[in-house]
Parts: C-alpha cells; sequence; structure tokens
C-alpha cells in the first residue's frame, strides 16, 4: 500500500520470478516492462528480493519527478560492481560532493573546449574527413565495404579519445583500440539487470569468471586513458609541458589548469589525479560505446528503410547545394526531416533495456500513488519508447510521426532525464547529426549481403545491442 502497484511478491524474492517468466514470454526486458505497464500504469512496483523498484514509463511524470523535483533524485543507487572499481569516485558511479564538482567542472570545461559549437564541429568533421578518406582508399570501382560496427567504433572512440586526451587512432594505435574495445563488448554483453544489484562479493563467489571479466574490462579502460593523462602530470611537473588556462587543448589540460588553481588556494582534495583517472574513464565509457551503437542501429535501420533515406538526402542536397559543402551545426533548425529521423533512430535504438536506478530518500508520492522512502526509482526509457499511447505504432520505424506533430520528439529521452542525465548529450547529438547527415550527403549506402536485421541482439542484458556484424558497401556519389 505504500507503493504504486505491481505484480504481488513473494518473501524473499519479491517478483524476481514474475520478472524472469514475462522476460522469457515476451522476448525481453523491455517487452516485459511494457506489459506490466499495460498492465498496472504508467508507474508500477516490482521488488527485487527486498528493494522495491518503482518504474516511471511516461514522459510527464518523468519530468514531474527527476526535473520539478530533481533535487531530491540526485543519488543514483551504484551497481556494487561499479562501486566496487569507482570508490565514490568519477560522474557515474559516485554520489555526494566530489560528484557534484566533477559533474559542474565536466560541463564547464566542455563548454570552454567548444561543444555545441565550432570547435567541436571541426573535430568531428575531421574525424570524418579522416574515415572518409580511407573509404575512399579502399575504393574499388567507386564502392568500399565497410563493416559498420568497426568504423563508428573507431570514429567515435577518437573524438572521444581527443576530447579528452588530444589523440585520435590512426593506425599506429587502432589495434590497442580494439583489443580494449573487444574486451568491453564481451563484459556489456553478459551485464545484466541482477548485475546491477547483486552484492559483489556474492558474484565473486558465484561466478569468478565473470567477476573478473567485468573488472578487468573496466580497469583496462581506466588504465588506458589515465596513462596519458599521468604521463602529461609528470610533464607539467618537469616544466616540459605548460598548461594553457585558457585555451585547454582537451579535457585532461582543463582538469590540470583547475587543480592548480585549487591547489594555489589550499584545496587538495577534491582536484586529485586519482579523480581524474575515473572521471575521463567513465567519459570514454560512457562515451564511446552509447554512441556508436547508436549509430549502428540507426544506419542498420536506413538501409531497411530507403524510402527515409531518399527523403533525407533530398533535404540534404537542399540544404548544402547539392552537396557542395559539408553539413554543419547551424543546419539543423532547417534539417526538419533529418531531425525526425535521428529522433526515431534514438527512439528505436534507446540503448539502455534497464535505466539507472535513484535513491528515494523520502516518502513522497508519484502520480498519486505514494512512495516510501528506501526505494529506488527511474524513468525506464526503454520502455518509455516502446509506449504505444505516447508513439503510436511504436514498433514501427516512421520519423514522419514527428514531422506530423513537432512536439513528440521532446519525449524521445535517450539521454535521461534530470540531475544524472548524461553529461555528454551536446557532443553526442553534434556527432550523431554530423556522422550520419554528411555519410549520407557523401555515400549511397546499401548492405554487402543479406539486409540488416533492426532487432535488438541481447533483450535480456542492461543495455540494447543492435546487430553488429553487418557490413555495408559505401558508394560515393
Ligand atoms: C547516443 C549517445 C549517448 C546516450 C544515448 C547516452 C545516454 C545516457 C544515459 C541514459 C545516462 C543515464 C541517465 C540517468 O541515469 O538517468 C547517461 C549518463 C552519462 N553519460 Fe551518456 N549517453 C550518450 C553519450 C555520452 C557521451 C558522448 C558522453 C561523454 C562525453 C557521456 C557521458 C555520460 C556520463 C558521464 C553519464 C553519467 C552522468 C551522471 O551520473 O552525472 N554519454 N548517458
Amino acid at each position: 500500500r505504500k507503493f504504486p502497484p505491481g505484480p504481488t511478491s513473494l518473501p524473499l524474492i519479491g517478483n524476481i520470478h514474475q520478472l524472469i517468466y514475462y522476460c522469457w514470454k515476451h522476448k525481453g526486458v523491455v517487452p516485459a516492462f511494457d506489459y506490466f505497464r499495460q498492465i498496472y500504469g504508467d508507474v508500477f512496483t516490482l521488488w527485487l528480493g527486498p528493494i522495491p523498484h518503482v518504474s516511471i514509463c511516461d514522459y510527464e511524470t518523468s519530468q514531474e519527478v527527476f526535473v520539478k523535483n530533481g533535487n531530491k533524485y540526485k543519488d543514483r543507487f551504484l551497481p556494487p560492481i561499479f562501486e566496487h572499481v569507482s570508490g565514490n569516485l568519477g560522474l557515474i558511479s559516485a554520489n555526494g560532493e566530489s560528484w557534484a564538482e566533477m559533474r559542474r567542472f565536466a560541463l564547464g570545461a566542455f563548454r570552454t573546449m567548444g561543444v555545441g559549437r565550432d570547435l567541436m564541429e571541426e573535430r568531428i568533421l575531421a574525424e570524418l574527413d579522416a574515415r572518409c578518406a580511407e573509404i575512399d582508399a579502399d575504393a574499388v570501382n567507386g564502392k568500399t565495404t565497410v563493416h559498420t560496427s568497426e568504423f563508428f567504433d573507431l570514429t567515435v572512440g577518437s573524438v572521444i579519445n581527443s576530447v579528452l586526451i588530444g589523440k585520435r587512432f590512426d593506425s599506429h594505435n587502432k589495434d590497442e583500440f580494439l583489443k580494449l574495445k573487444g574486451l568491453l563488448d564481451s563484459a556489456d554483453e553478459m551485464f545484466t539487470m541482477f548485475d546491477l544489484t547483486v552484492p559483489v562479493w556474492l558474484l565473486k563467489k558465484l561466478c569468478p569468471g565473470r567477476y573478473a571479466l567485468m573488472i578487468e574490462a573496466q580497469e583496462e579502460i581506466i588504465n588506458f586513458v589515465s596513462r596519458e593523462a599521468n604521463e602529461r602530470y609528470e610533464k607539467v611537473k618537469s616544466g616540459e609541458y605548460t598548461i594553457n588556462s585558457e585555451d585547454p587543448q582537451d579535457f585532461v589540460e582543463a582538469y590540470l589548469a583547475k587543480m592548480e588553481q585549487e591547489a594555489e588556494k589550499g584545496i587538495t582534495n577534491l582536484y586529485t589525479m586519482e579523480c581524474l583517472k575515473h572521471v575521463i574513464g567513465d567519459l570514454w565509457l560512457a562515451g564511446q560505446g552509447t554512441t556508436a551503437t547508436t549509430l549502428v542501429s540507426g544506419f542498420n535501420q536506413l538501409v531497411n528503410h530507403p524510402e527515409v533515406v531518399r527523403r533525407c538526402r533530398e533535404e540534404l542536397m537542399r540544404l548544402t547545394d547539392n552537396g557542395s559543402r559539408p553539413l554543419n551545426l547551424k543546419d539543423r533548425a532547417e534539417s526538419h526531416y533529418l531531425n525526425a529521423t535521428i529522433a526515431e533512430i534514438q527512439r528505436h535504438a534507446s540503448i539502455l533495456n534497464v535505466n539507472f536506478w535513484r535513491y528515494n530518500h523520502e516518502a513522497t508520492t508519484v502520480k498519486g500513488y505514494p512512495v516510501d522512502s528506501g526505494s529506488v526509482i527511474t524513468a525506464q526509457l526503454g520502455a518509455l519508447h516502446v509506449n504505444n499511447d505516447i508513439f503510436k505504432d511504436a514498433g514501427k520505424f516512421y520519423p514522419e510521426r514527428f514531422i506530423e506533430d513537432p512536439k513528440l520528439s521532446n519525449q524521445v529521452i535517450p539521454f535521461g532525464i534530470g540531475k544524472r542525465s548524461c553529461v555528454g548529450e551536446n557532443i553526442a547529438r553534434s556527432e550523431i547529426y554530423l556522422m550520419i547527415g554528411n555519410l549520407l550527403l557523401r555515400y549511397d549506402i546499401k548492405p554487402h549481403g543479406a539486409m540488416p536485421s533492426t532487432e535488438d541482439k541481447l533483450p535480456y542484458t542492461a543495455g540494447k545491442l543492435p546487430d553488429k556484424t553487418v557490413k555495408l558497401e559505401f558508394c560515393k556519389l
């Protein structure tokens, strides 16, 4: 009676058995959540063991809870396996003063570095030019077969790596990147809803192999990005490198400048090298796979819908004077059909099957239902994006829905909502817009072999995975 409705729970296990059953019956976590929504309404409760989990599956209620009352929901329920590695430092798996300060700093540093403006656009377009030059060099009769997942992993990985530590991936360091990426993908593929909650000691005891892989993947990435940061720090100390605090070249430089300023004021507890290691590790982890997955999923959709590509290209040609210049961020105001297509791509790609949970510290009311303290709550983005009451015929890939109702795109919230929403939203939006738009302007893109599937390959895990085996043929226009 102290929570929104949900299936009747059993002592100790709560609703775990029903969750497993409905995931199996409806073939995935998101369809199971959607089933519970249809039975119990847009806000429902599932008990996972002793903890009540409240899911919100509509935009208005998510806005009311996480934006209007945002300050109450700043604390993330930290998945034990992540907290074990982070030690409450960084951005994803941290709460409290250090998290708040690092979030403020990261958003400020991105602004200084030109995110959402020309400077970021230049970085992305330069990276895309370099990758397209490789495609063109490999062309036979104007056609190149591209493994899209590898292409977007590298392109997006290079952008984020250059924003963070000033280096892109080229033929010299590409193999190291692909090895790390392979490790991460294996960890992601096994990560389920239960790994988000199970205590580390239990995981270690019951599944030592699983535990080792998850830890190893996180640590390898953190060590990889922090190696460069440490080298820079040593150079600054020895006078070999001078920090430019007015115009930092990358995130590490901005951080080291701030660390110096704080130290001058005698404050040394927040900006430390240990903290930097976790902040850039999190930005890398959160920024690479998410954006690349969205792009892979997007191109799988586009080749399945040539009519959408035709309409996008018509618009792009008109805006860029028949492709005589690249598409840039200023064009967003006029590219209505491309914007609608990207909203539809992100709604379908909606990368998290299960969103991160936030603590509900005090008793409150959500959509008229009481929600007691001690529970966890989230905007269940995956389920929200397949809500047929909001998106008619939600399973269909239909960008026109956003042209017919321009306000509908506000209800697509792949980056989350409120105080813990995505820090990299502006970077990701710029990447997705510039990469999809400019690739469609440059190439006619067709499947190499069978038409790619647009189904989620891992519907029972915490994150989505599009078909990453796909190869596409890029023919220069
Ligand atoms: C299409 C690409 C992306 C999608 C769909 C995405 C989505 C998300 C979502 C759903 C969350 C969690 C929100 C919540 O807890 O309610 C999140 C958090 C986060 N994202 Fe992203 N993201 C993307 C790209 C990026 C990029 C490019 C970066 C970094 C440059 C980034 C950095 C982060 C960080 C650091 C957090 C944790 C924020 C915090 O807890 O304060 N993301 N993202």
